[in-house]
Order: structure tokens, then C-alpha cells, then sequence
């Protein structure tokens, strides 16, 4: 603790109160399966997170990134078996006791949705197991008991001023807490005996706890005989979707009709407040239950995948504690705010969409601007220099803001439930409230001097308080339309000028230059680290899409495959059952290779014989052998035929056995058979073409033999001819002889005259000899004859 002046401000510096719940397993989650031994609670400050086979933590660890087991240390860990007793005195206590010494205080809860967090804020369960907040205001009402200010015209102004009302106005705040317990009266006549028995178990919480109370003053050394007096006041907002609602309006009845949101201002000391917020002055523990009950039934709850009456929003429910003199002045004003956070689940998890998935948006959208806050918090600690916190960026740290600079303690409860399917989600959590741990909170300890509240209202700004309630009555009535309410949102400035003087607006003016300036700087920091920041994000969401794709493609490749060698095996079949069906009906045309071969070899033998028959046949002479060779030839082509039919009966057999094992060559066989078929029909033709020769061939020979025998005749009608002629010359020589003879006996050889001298001459020229010869050549049918 340091202190510059003593009377005036004291500083203290502690580390932010991070405390940790873990939800015992409600009887489904066990039936599920969901107790996998993720949550080991070591001791009271540490606790082990071991991730479950099928988490992201796992896979991703298992591939390198990351560890599998994680260690984690809080200021206290609260087990499943803990009560919300046990729980309210190890961790509000020392808050409820500084605020009601005059300290601010902030708890918030934190962690996914279906972890506990309105169980341990609320009354969720039965109403005799409190939570923190019910059991808090038993705590402050038992504190002052007795020393209850009555009347209700000192009202919380601002952020922490006090508002000096007048009989009607004080008149009006009686009003209006008549008008929101009438609400609650309304739903109790509806359920009339289920409020009986409500009240009942209020009524007996309430005597139990003001006894519990009462030993706590004791022990904190109260005296009850003080003159101070104390007025406490509530209100309950809730910020959805990054509006603020108030949620002691009534819901709006018409279909249409939005509700009124509410904004966000600061006063003059920079403090946040929000502006037109419905404050109730209560009078004790159960009209401030009520409150709670009105709130809540104005919540927005939604049935998600994970908890039935999920909360959507961050609600805070403020209790302010007036300090009041003899003189009516103020001299303290301290808050206590609740804050409920809406769960911090991921929009796959929840299966959320539409409505959902927007407010998952804003959810995740202003706890991540929270974490920003933290982890700048802490990193301007280390650095032991300013650094940039982002408050400003969502409503819920603007309102934060405050305590986390020094206006008050702020405390964090982490809750978490042990299922292994929302494991990577609850590490999250975790590693978040790490860094939340780390956080060093300066905090103002208010000495009795130190910043009294400003009364205003019958000795203060009079016209300011005017202003504020016409806009507060405007406020409330009116609901603005969206384009009326984004103008509003675009003209809005952060502190609600109406309640400045000229003198504070140039100071506020002089502030907010300083502000600029040092923001400026900051920008370029800022900047480098969201880029930081986003770049390890993005890391993660890359690491983790990659991971789903990769095994929604793998499975992807599995049942292609699988279709894949289903569909090769069908056409497989397709195709076998085709090529025996061709098969079978091009049976009677089909010769194996070997036959086709056998084939080939025989058509070549019987090309060879068709060449010798040709050269035979050119022998026209030999007209016996060139006619048997035709016969031969004729009885090769078919004993070719039949060796053929033959053939075919021997492949229809074999194809019937080659079949089923050589698919494959089917196709070249089929191709082979129509080679085949070619050769056979050119076989056949050059057949006919000798079939056509030998014919011709055979009308030659029948002609030849036909010349052959005119010859004959002809030789031998030369024959006798030549016969005719030696007979005759035979006959002149033997004449001339005789006339030779007897010419010669008597007279000279006379000179050779005309034909007969020629002929004469030649003949004897002629030697006999070789006309015998010639005649002997002739044949001996013709001689003889
Ligand atoms: N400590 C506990 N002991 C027994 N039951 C619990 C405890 N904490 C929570 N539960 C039960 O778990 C369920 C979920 O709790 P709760 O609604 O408080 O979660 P939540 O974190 O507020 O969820 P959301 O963020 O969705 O509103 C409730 O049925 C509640 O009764």
C-alpha cells in the first residue's frame, strides 16, 4: 500500500482475483461419456487439463502444436463437491466486507456456456442454494440492519453521485418501484401455488442468512447503535448484441416495437455510467431477489445445443450503498457490481445460427475485446510503461473500465464444467483467466475525504437534474426507431454534457485533447500488436481448417475409392458378360490363332499348287496329266473345306475354355478373327479366280486338241499329196527314161525344153533318198495308207 497523504488517498496494488469453479457432471453428461479425466484438481491453487482423445488440443499435439497437458494456477480452486456457501465465503467476503466499508467492487464470471455461471452468480436450483449475489445482499442488509435510511429522495446519480430529489420526485421513485413489483405480483397470481412455496423458502433463506448476517458483523466489530443511515439501491441491465437494455422495462407488448436501448456516458471524472438506468431502492434481501427475478424474466435466454436456458447476454446487477450522515449529506457511495458474461462458445460447437450466430458474434466479439483489455493490462505492467488498453472498443469494458483502473477490486470467477466434448473450448477459458491472473489492479483505497460523491439536486445543479429527467422520461417512453437510434449512436458523446458547467466543458475539452494525442500514439503499437494478435488467430483457425479439410478429404478419397472399385468391378462384369455374349454369337466364326495359322500355311501350299497347275496348264502338250492335276487341285480346295469344318468344332470347344480365364484377349482374338476372315474371303476368291483358270485352262486344252487333229489331217492329206507327186514323177522319170534310151539309140541328146525340163532338173537335182525320207517322217497310218 502506498500513500501520498494519508487522510487524502492510499494506493494499494494487488494481483487480480482469479477464482476457479469446475461444475460437477450432471447425470446426461455422465451417460454420454463425458468424464474422460480432462479436470485434475492438484491441489487449492493448481489443476491439471489433460486433453481427451478427440479434441483439436490432442490432434493438434500429437502433429507437434502444442502440448496435451496443461497446468494452471488460480488464487483458490473450487471442486464439484463445493457449496455455493463454501464458494461465497472463500471468495465474496472480503469484497462484500471492503464494500460495505466503502470500496467498489466487481465480480464477473467467466467461461462457456453450460459451465455454471449464473448457478454461482443467481438463484439457479433451488432458492435455498443461493448463489454470490443473493447471498451478498443478505450479507449487506444484515450489516444495516437497523440503520436503514426511509426515505427515497436521495437517489445514485450518474456514476457515483447522489441526486437530492424533491417530494415528487421522490413520489415518482416510489411509483416506480410500485410499477416493477407490480410485474412480479402479476406472474405470482399467475402461479399462485408455486409462489407459496417460493416465498416460503425465501422467507427461511432470508431468517437464516440475516442470522448469518448478524454473526458477521460481530465478527467485523459493527455497531448497530451508529448514527450513520444507509440507502440501497439496484439495477439490472443486460448488454445484447453490444445494446444496453435495462431490464426492469417492461418487454414491449406490440410485435414490432423495439426495445428501448440505452447508452453509454461518462461524467466528468471519466467514469462510465450508463445513462436513464432505472435505479430501485430496496428495502431488504427479498425486494431485492425480486428485482432479480423481474430482471431475469427480461433476460435474453435462448434453448441452445448445449444448455436449455442459455444466457445471450451480459447482465450486471449493481447494488449502491449510500452512506448517509445526520445532515442528510453523503458521505459514501460504494458499488458492488455482479456481471453474469454470456458463455463464451464457439459458433460450431452450439450449432448456432441465424439470431444465434449473431450473438455468438457479439459475444465472442466483446469477451475477446475483454481478453485484449487483460492482456494489455498486464503487458503495460511488464513493460512498466502506459500501454493502450482497448476499453472503449465493446460496452461491457467501457463499463468495466473503472475498476480496472483504481476505482474499486475487481475479481474474476472462472467456471468451467469437466466434458471432454467442450475441452478445447475450456482451455481456452483457461489460458484467457492466465493471463487475467497476471493483471496487477492499482486500486484507490477511499479514505473518508477522498472523492466524496457531489449531492446534487436541492443545493447542486438543479437545471442539470431537470434536463436529465426530461430525457429520462423521454428515454424510457419513446422507443426509437433503428435509424433514430444509429444517429443517436453516431452523435453520441461519451460524457453527457448536459451536467457541465462552461468551466468543466473547456477542462473536459483540455482532457480529451490529452487523450487524442496519447492515443495517437498508441495507434501504431496497437496496431502491430492486433496484427500480432490476428496473425496468431488466424494461425490457429488455419491450423485448425486445415485439419478438418484434410480429414474430410481423406474420408472424401476413402468413399471415392470405394465407389470407385465398386463401380470398376461392375463394369468389369459389364464387360465380361459383353465379350461372352459377342463371343458366343460370333462363335461359329471364330478360329483360334494356331488354326488360323495352320490355315494360312495350307492356303499358301494350295497357292504353290495353283502356280505348278498354272505352269502344267501352259504345257499345252501334256494334256492327260495337266487334266488329273485339275482333278487334284479340285480335291485339295476340299479336303481344305473339310479340314476347315473340322477346325471350327475344335475352336468353338477351346474358346469355351479360354473364356472364363483371358478376357483380355478377347479383343486382339476378335481382331485376329477378322484378319482371318479377310484372308479366308481372299482365299475364297483367289479360288473362284482358279476355279475360273482351270476351267479356261480345260476349254484350251479341248481346243488344242481340237487344232491338233486338223493338223493330223492336214499332214496327212500333204502327205498323199507329196505321194500323188512322186507317183507321178515317178511315172515322167520312168517315161523319160524309156525316151531317153531310144533317142540315144538313135539320134543326139536333144536340148531341155518348157515345165517337164525344169521338173527334170530339180528331180534329179533332188536326191531320192530324202524324199523317201521325208515321206518315212509322216505317220505310219498315212504311209500304210
Ligand atoms: N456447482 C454446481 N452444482 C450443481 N449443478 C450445477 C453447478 N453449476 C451449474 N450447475 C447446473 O449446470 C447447468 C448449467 O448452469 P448455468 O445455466 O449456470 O450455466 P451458464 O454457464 O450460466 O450457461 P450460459 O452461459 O449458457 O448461460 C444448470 O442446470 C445448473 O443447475
Amino acid at each position: 500500500v502506498s500513500c501520498s497523504d494519508s487522510s487524502v488517498e492510499c494506493t494499494e496494488q494487488q494481483l487480480l482475483k482469479v477464482y476457479l469453479r469446475v461444475r460437477p457432471f450432471s447425470k446426461t453428461e455422465l451417460a454420454n461419456n463425458e468424464s474422460q479425466g480432462c479436470v485434475v484438481i492438484e491441489n487449492s491453487e493448481s489443476v491439471l487439463l489433460q486433453a481427451p482423445k478427440d479434441s483439436c488440443t490432442m490432434k493438434n499435439s500429437e502433429k507437434g502444436i502444442g502440448q496435451s497437458v496443461h497446468r494452471f494456477t488460480f488464487s483458490h480452486i473450487f471442486g464439484p463437491e463445493t457449496t455455493q456457501r463454501e464458494f461465497f465465503e472463500g471468495t465474496m467476503k472480503c469484497i462484500v466486507n471492503d464494500y460495505l466499508d466503502g470500496q467498489n467492487g466487481l465480480i464477473f464470471t467467466y467461461g462457456v456456456t453450460n459451465a455454471g455461471k449464473t448457478f454461482t452468480i443467481q438463484v439457479k436450483g433451488t432458492p435455498k442454494d443461493g448463489g454470490i449475489l443473493p447471498r451478498a445482499l443478505d450479507v449487506i442488509f444484515g450489516h444495516i440492519m437497523g440503520r436503514q435510511y426511509q426515505k427515497m429522495d436521495l437517489k445514485p446519480y450518474l456514476s457515483s453521485d447522489v441526486l437530492k430529489l424533491d417530494c415528487l420526485q421522490a413520489k415518482q421513485e416510489e411509483l416506480m418501484k410500485a410499477t416493477v413489483f407490480a410485474t412480479v405480483k402479476e406472474q405470482k397470481q399467475k402461479r399462485k401455488k408455486k409462489k407459496k412455496k417460493t416465498c416460503m423458502n425465501q422467507n427461511s433463506l432470508c431468517k437464516v442468512n440475516v442470522q448469518y448476517a448478524i454473526s458477521l458483523n460481530r465478527e467485523r466489530g459493527v455497531d448497530p447503535k451508529e448514527s450513520i443511515k444507509f440507502s440501497v439501491w439496484v439495477s439490472f441491465f443486460e448488454i445484447y448484441n453490444e445494446y444496453v437494455y435495462d431490464l426492469l422495462d417492461a418487454l414491449p407488448t406490440l410485435k414490432n416495437q423495439k426495445r428501448p436501448g440505452l447508452r453509454i456516458c461518462e461524467d466528468q471524472t471519466g467514469n462510465s455510467y450508463v445513462k436513464d438506468l432505472k435505479w430501485i431502492n430496496v428495502c431488504n434481501a427479498e425486494e431485492a431477489c425480486k428485482i432479480l427475478k423481474t430482471g431475469n424474466k427480461n433476460r435474453s435466454l435462448a434453448s441452445t445445443k448445449m444448455n436449455r436456458q442459455s444466457s445471450r447476454s451480459h447482465s450486471i446487477f449493481s447494488i449502491r450503498l449510500l452512506r448517509i450522515g445526520d445532515e442528510q449529506e453523503i458521505l459514501k457511495v460504494s458499488e458492488l457490481s455482479l456481471c453474469d458474461l454470456a458463455g463464451s462458445e464457439r459458433c460450431n460447437k452450439s450449432q448456432t445460427f441465424g439470431d444465434r450466430l449473431k450473438e455468438a458474434g457479439n459475444i465472442n466479439n466483446s469477451l475477446l475485446i475483454l481478453g485484449k483489455c487483460i492482456a494489455a493490462l498486464r503487458q503495460s505492467q511488464n513493460k512498466m510503461k502506459q500501454n493502450y488498453v482497448p476499453f472503449r472498443e465493446s460496452k461491457l469494458t467501457r463499463l468495466f473500465q473503472a475498476f480496472f483502473c483504481g476505482r474499486g477490486k475487481a475479481c474474476m470467477i472462472v467456471n468451467i464444467n469437466q466434458c471432454a466434448s467442450t475441452y478445447d473450448e475450456t482451455l481456452h477459458v483457461m489460458k484467457f483467466s492466465a493471463v487475467a491472473k497476471q493483471v496487477v489492479q492499482t486500486i484507490q483505497v477511499r479514505t473518508f475525504d477522498f472523492l466524496a460523491p457531489r449531492q446534487l439536486g436541492k443545493d447542486g445543479n438543479g437545471k442539470a437534474i431537470e434536463k436529465s429527467k426530461v430525457s429520462s422520461s423521454l428515454s424510457i417512453d419513446t422507443p426509437l426507431s433503428e435509424e433514430e437510434e444509429e444517429e443517436e449512436e453516431e452523435e453520441e458523446e461519451e460524457v453527457d454534457v448536459t451536467i457541465l458547467s462552461y468551466k468543466e466543458l473547456l477542462c473536459m475539452i483540455g482532457n480529451l485533447k490529452e487523450r487524442l494525442t496519447e492515443q495517437r500514439q498508441n495507434r501504431l503499437i496497437l496496431e502491430m500488436e492486433i496484427r500480432k494478435e490476428m496473425g496468431e488467430a488466424m494461425f490457429l483457425q488455419l491450423m485448425e481448417t486445415e485439419e478438418t479439410w484434410s480429414k474430410r478429404l481423406a474420408d472424401l478419397k476413402e468413399t471415392y475409392e470405394d465407389k470407385l472399385e465398386s463401380r470398376f468391378e461392375m463394369y468389369k462384369d459389364a464387360i465380361k458378360r459383353h465379350a461372352y455374349l459377342c463371343a458366343m454369337e460370333e462363335m461359329e466364326n471364330y478360329v483360334p490363332l494356331e488354326e488360323f495359322e495352320a490355315e494360312q500355311r495350307k492356303v499358301e501350299e494350295r497357292d504353290k499348287k495353283i502356280a505348278e497347275l498354272e505352269a502344267i496348264l501352259k504345257n499345252l502338250q501334256i494334256a492327260d496329266t495337266s487334266s488329273s492335276l485339275g482333278s487334284s487341285a479340285l480335291k485339295v480346295l476340299e479336303s481344305s473345306e473339310m479340314f476347315t469344318s473340322n477346325a471350327e468344332t475344335g475352336i468353338t470347344l477351346e474358346l469355351k475354355n479360354r473364356h472364363a480365364e483371358k478376357d483380355q484377349i478377347i479383343t486382339s482374338f476378335k481382331s485376329k478373327n477378322k484378319e482371318l476372315k479377310k484372308n479366308l474371303w481372299e482365299a475364297g476368291e483367289i479360288y473362284q479366280e482358279n476355279i475360273k483358270e482351270i476351267e479356261r485352262l480345260k476349254q484350251e486344252i479341248v481346243q488344242q486338241k481340237q487344232e491338233f487333229e486338223s493338223l493330223q489331217k492336214k499332214q496327212t492329206s500333204r502327205v498323199f499329196e507329196l505321194e500323188a507327186t512322186v507317183a507321178e514323177l515317178q511315172e515322167l522319170l520312168c517315161a523319160s527314161r524309156k525316151h531317153s534310151s531310144v533317142s540315144e539309140e538313135v539320134n543326139q541328146p536333144k536340148p531341155k525344153k518348157g515345165l517337164f525340163a525344169n521338173l527334170k532338173s530339180s528331180v534329179a537335182g533332188t536326191p531320192l533318198k530324202s524324199i523317201r525320207q521325208s515321206v518315212t517322217n509322216t505317220p505310219t497310218t498315212s504311209r500304210n495308207r
